[in-house]
């Protein structure tokens, strides 16, 4: 039977929402626009507020009968532009939202933002998720399932089946159909044990990089695929936020 207890207490979340949302083309950044009446990055901060976990603290004697006394909550680092951060403040003012959140200044690209919230976290140990700012409608059960993962894995990458035909457009312009079944959407959350995403964002950033995972697979580990959800979207166009 698999072990309901998960092996640490050190649990983090990088939520990155250092873009520009050029693709949105908002006067506001996309991550601060309102949805049903909240800033979309409230949305996705208080899904991991949420979260509570099942955990071990490595040096006590916790039994499976003290299961519900040992939940663990999540340390939340959210990355910002530093623009951006007198805006956030004043939306959180606002809407009276004052989570105990850590606050970092982002960089010139998603790898370099995520890099500058990893080096937020000073445990020795533990497993950290990384999650775009700008996917509210990722869940509670999904966060947590990709902790439980990465704690057996080391990694925990959701993902969707395609459900649309898909082509392959080759450099002459001629396309031919793939098997669909070959591939998957990915999406975030991304989660690993928190030593070997240290070790992988010691490389130099490629520019094929879109993800976290393909920053830990070029590192040499193996990714594990779990399920996303089709709501699970990215706020990336208009027609998304719609
Ligand atoms: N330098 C960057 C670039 C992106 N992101 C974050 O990575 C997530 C996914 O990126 P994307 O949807 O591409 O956001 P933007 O980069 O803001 O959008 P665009 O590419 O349209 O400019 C977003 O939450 C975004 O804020 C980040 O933290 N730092
Ligand atoms: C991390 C991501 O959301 C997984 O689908 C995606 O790769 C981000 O891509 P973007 O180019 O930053 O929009």
């Amino acid at each position: 039977m698999t072990d309901p207890l998960l092996p640490t207490t050190n649990f983090f979340a990088i939520i990155v929402a250092g873009g520009s949302g050029s693709r949105m083309k908002s006067d506001v950044p996309k991550q601060f626009l309102l949805l049903n009446g909240k800033p979309i990055l409230q949305h996705t901060i208080e899904q991991f507020l949420a979260v509570q976990l099942p955990a071990r603290p490595l040096s006590s004697q916790t039994t499976e009968m003290t299961v519900s006394a040992q939940r663990s909550t999540v340390s939340i680092i959210v990355v910002l532009p530093a623009r951006d951060i007198p805006i956030w403040n004043k939306l959180c003012e606002e809407h009276n939202f004052h989570p105990d959140i850590q606050t970092v200044i982002g960089g010139n690209s998603r790898f370099q933002s995520v890099r500058n919230g990893l080096q937020a976290i000073d445990a020795p140990d533990g497993l950290v998720a990384v999650h775009d700012g700008v996917r509210p409608f990722v869940t509670p059960d999904i966060i947590q399932a990709g902790f439980e993962t990465a704690a057996r894995t080391g990694s925990a990458v959701t993902c969707v089946p395609v459900k649309d035909s898909v082509r392959v457009v080759g450099a002459d312009g001629i396309s031919r159909a793939v098997d669909r079944a070959q591939y998957r959407l990915v999406q975030t959350p991304q989660t690993f044990r928190l030593g070997l995403f240290r070790q992988a964002f010691q490389s130099e950033e490629q520019a094929f990089f879109t993800d976290c995972a393909s920053v830990v697979e070029f590192a040499g580990f193996p990714i594990t695929l779990i399920d996303g959800a089709y709501e699970n979207i990215k706020i990336t166009t208009p027609d998304d936020l719609r």
